[in-house]
């Protein structure tokens, strides 16, 4: 597998690997928990692809087991559907009139080097599968506003409508909104294909999800970044998971998420344990920033990321569940951190 992404010309890279994904990543005897539909085209062509001991093991009600999985074979098809109304090659033409791409890693240096607390970025999200509607009175570019008022480095915007309630047009509405914080994609990449999606509607960095996707999957798609002037946020929930990531030398920037997006279970000590020891060392020596992400709502909180290593944090429901989101980000750090404050 590793010489099928060593011999793509990264330029023309138009969809993942799909055997390796299915194959590797959501092999439940690699220790990986997801699957696809049997039902998918890809799946069939993954089974085609796969030796007799890379195989699957069968699911046999053909149901998703988790939340998780469930969202992903749901983007397998709507990215399907998406990627023939829109093929690569006039997706790329739409990439000339996308706006510029901001740094968003430099972003988050910039603003902890100005507060010295981890940047932040804020995340505009309506509902999610874990906490069901966090804010019935939903303005995005309303909330996006104050969160950049409010000091916030960054933005992350939930773009898929099924099971976040989110959106691209969200997106697009906070830029076109003069918004000048960059913004983060926060969607369920499984194709490069919506890597170019994500960066013709406007995005300056996406999400990869390790428990998702193979390795290989994830340095093509860094690459892809990269060759956009993207950042690559790649996450992680469990020490095999920041290992694997380790091991792959273009990634400059990983997220811990303290949340279990299998079983809903949130533990801010997720983000200490993955940074303790070698792996802490190597990321250091390597100077990768890292995210803390969920489950954050107080500046002890912060703190204890911040103690643990994290050069940033990614905070959703604590600050979008207050009637002033500029105020919940002060609360959230226990100060003003907004430009005027410092
Ligand atoms: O939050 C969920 O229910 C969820 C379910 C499945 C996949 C991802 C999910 N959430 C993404 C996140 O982890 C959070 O949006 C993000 O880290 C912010 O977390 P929080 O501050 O706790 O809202």
């Amino acid at each position: 597998m590793e010489g099928l992404a060593s011999f793509r010309p990264v330029p023309s890279f138009t969809s993942r690997p799909r055997s390796s994904i299915l194959g590797k990543a959501l092999n439940p005897r690699r220790g990986n928990s997801l699957s696809l539909p049997s039902s998918s085209s890809s799946n069939v062509r993954a089974q085609q692809m796969e030796s007799k001991d890379d195989e699957p093991e069968p699911n046999e009600g053909n149901t998703p087991r988790n939340i998780l999985e469930e969202i992903i074979w749901h983007k397998d098809t709507q990215v399907a559907q998406l990627k023939e109304r829109q093929p690569l090659y006039s997706l790329k033409k739409a990439l000339d009139n996308a706006p510029p791409v901001r740094d968003f890693i430099g972003a988050l240096r910039a603003a902890n080097s100005r507060t010295g607390l981890p940047g932040l970025i804020a995340e505009v999200k309506k509902a999610s599968p874990s906490r069901g509607v966090l804010r019935e009175n939903f303005d995005p570019v309303e909330i996006a506003q104050a969160y950049e008022k409010g000091g916030a480095a960054c933005l992350s915007v939930l773009a898929d409508e099924k099971f976040f309630q989110g959106s691209y047009d969200n997106m697009m509405a906070i830029r076109d909104a003069g918004v000048k914080c960059p913004l983060l994609c926060k969607e369920f990449i499984i194709e490069a294909w919506q890597i170019y999606y994500a960066r013709s509607k406007g995005a300056d960095a996406i999400l990869l999800i390790a428990a998702v996707l193979p390795d290989l999957d994830i340095k093509y798609m860094t690459k892809i970044c990269k060759m956009l002037g993207m950042a690559t946020l790649v996450e992680v929930h469990d020490e095999r998971e920041m290992d694997r990531v380790l091991g792959i030398e273009e990634v400059e920037f990983i997220g811990i998420n303290n949340r279990n997006l299998e079983t809903f279970e949130v533990d801010i000590s997720n983000t200490k344990k993955l940074l303790e020891g070698k792996r802490g060392e190597e990321i250091r020596k390597r100077d990768i920033v890292v995210v803390g992400e969920s489950g954050l709502f107080t500046p002890d909180d912060i703190a204890y990321v911040q103690e643990a290593g994290v050069k940033a944090v990614l905070v959703g429901e604590s600050i979008v569940k207050q009637s002033d989101p500029e105020k919940g980000v002060a609360g959230l750090f226990g100060k003003d951190i907004s430009l005027k404050s410092v």
